[in-house]
């Protein structure tokens, strides 16, 4: 299996946003660096979140990136996504895994490191963890965790951690000293004024 790729872009389809376009923008500058993974709000229809994975999944092709499915695992299976993200709301880590099979990307959100030795035993290929900082992308989180969270789970834990919530590139150094791996974001690209150059900036701080 390919190295996971340390940006991690989550699509962002509340209204007035345009994941696709936000989605071209940034292939080109991460290509392989850069994973998708398609999130629907809960009110989506599995129809709509199918027709969207299925467009991502063929964009993605095109520049080696990979794409993941939020929650829905049945969708991520239906359009061939390399694998799909699970949390405390979805099915646990052991049985998505039992879904999605032995060689797919699996990610579980863990917070601590107790959780997260738990997922990884149970299948988890990667940890999404946070929320690192304040977010208005998802509501009813937990208190941010910042760097010393992230550095406390990526010490429990032999599979790479990704830096979620309220990620800025300037964030980046901090979370890469305390063990991250890569960042996943929403609004750092979706409510950029330039998607690609802000890519670029998380990159760079990536050191990809
Ligand atoms: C990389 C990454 N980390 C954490 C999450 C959050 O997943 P979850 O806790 O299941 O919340 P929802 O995204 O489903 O609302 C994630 N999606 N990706
Ligand atoms: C889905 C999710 N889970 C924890 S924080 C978060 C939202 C991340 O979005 P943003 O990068 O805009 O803070
Ligand atoms: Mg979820």
């Amino acid at each position: 299996m390919p190295s996971l790729g340390r940006l991690h872009l989550i699509t962002d389809t509340r209204p007035g946003r345009d994941p696709l376009a936000v989605l071209r923008a940034a292939l080109p500058v991460a290509r392989a660096e850069l994973v998708v993974q398609v999130r629907v709000t809960d009110d989506a229809t599995d129809r709509e979140a199918y027709d969207l994975a299925r467009r991502v999944v063929a964009l993605c092709a095109r520049y080696d990136a990979t794409c993941l499915v939020n929650d829905r695992l049945h969708v991520a299976l239906a359009v061939g996504a390399a694998g799909g993200h699970v949390g405390a709301d979805d099915l646990p880590a052991g049985a998505a895994r039992r879904v999605l099979g032995a060689t797919a990307v699996l990610g579980a959100t863990a917070r601590e490191p107790g959780t997260a030795a738990e997922a990884v035993a149970a299948g988890a290929s990667y940890l999404g963890v946070g929320p690192c900082n304040a977010t208005s992308t998802k509501d009813g989180l937990p208190a941010p965790i910042g760097p010393a969270g992230v550095r406390a789970v990526a010490a429990a834990v032999n599979v790479p951690v990704v830096a979620i919530g309220g990620v800025t590139a300037a964030d980046v150094p901090a979370l890469l000293a305390a063990g991250a791996y890569g960042v996943a974001v929403v609004g750092a690209l979706s409510g950029a004024a330039d998607p690609a150059r802000a890519t670029a900036e998380l990159l760079g701080a990536l050191g990809c």
